[in-house]
């Protein structure tokens, strides 16, 4: 028999304790997320997805349990350690655009960039991501697409092994949501970036992922291939391109 053998980026045991408008829920995940892969977060509103995502980032702390990346602890409940945000190497991009006003497009993804880093990979991703044209620009002079571009190549300066997409493309209409879409699978793919996205959208979730984690109250209730574990009856009749597999 044929294995494939994927490393793992990502090891995620955690619990947390989250109180909302309809109560606490309890957070509790055992999950490992491959290198190169691309999963997504999909669940009603308040299931916990982007708690998840900020525990990764280090923005919210576990109540208990372990998170690893790429082999380093970042968190480690019994060992009370836990990593700082600016020492996880991953990139972010969420439904807000967050650039700095004052600076044009350049100067933000400058601003990203580490001392010691190479002012070309500034220009990798502004041709990459198509934004050449724009680098002179501030953001005000910019449509929602082409700012959550912007946030894209500044997610991607430092070369994080992992990326992480919360609703980045909600607040855009559908034409740029498919444009905006294929340029994340373009980085995704020129990088063989670990990407993990929450989405509410089925069409992009298909489109987007080869996994998906579907969360319920805190709980992973569904974990596969989009086609088997997504409530397919709630689908647009419209599927856009996307991943061949
Ligand atoms: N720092 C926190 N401490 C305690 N509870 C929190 C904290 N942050 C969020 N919550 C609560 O956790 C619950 C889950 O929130 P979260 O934003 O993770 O859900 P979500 O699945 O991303 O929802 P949505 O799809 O609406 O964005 C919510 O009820 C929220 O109020």
């Amino acid at each position: 028999m044929h294995l494939k053998l994927t490393r793992i980026m990502i090891e995620l045991a955690i619990t947390r304790k989250l109180h909302g408008a309809g109560g606490a829920i309890n957070l509790n995940l055992d999950v490992r997320i491959g290198t190169g892969d691309f999963v997504t977060v999909y669940g009603p509103s308040g299931a916990g997805k982007t708690s998840v995502l900020r525990m990764l980032a280090g923005l919210l702390t576990p109540n208990d349990g372990r998170i690893v990346c790429d082999r380093q602890i970042w968190f480690d409940k019994s060992k009370d350690i836990n990593l700082r945000p600016q020492f996880r190497n991953l990139g972010m991009v969420f439904q807000e655009y967050s650039l700095f006003p004052n600076m044009t497009v350049q100067g933000n993804l400058e601003f990203a960039l580490q001392k010691d880093q190479p002012k070309s990979r500034i220009d990798e991703l502004l041709q990459l991501i198509e934004l050449e044209q724009l680098r002179d620009k501030k953001p005000a002079l910019l449509s929602g697409g082409q700012k959550q571009r912007v946030a894209l190549a500044r997610a991607l300066v430092r070369q994080p092994n992992l990326l992480l997409l919360d609703e980045p493309l909600s607040a855009l209409d559908t034409a740029m949501q498919i444009k905006l879409q294929d340029y994340i699978l373009r980085v995704h793919r020129q990088y063989n970036l670990t990407t993990l996205m929450v989405s509410h959208d089925l069409n992009e979730v298909i489109k987007m992922s080869k996994r998906v984690l579907i969360l319920e109250d805190g709980i992973i209730k569904k974990d596969g291939p989009p086609l088997e574990v997504l409530p397919l009856d709630n689908l647009k009749p419209f599927i856009t391109g996307g991943l061949s597999r």
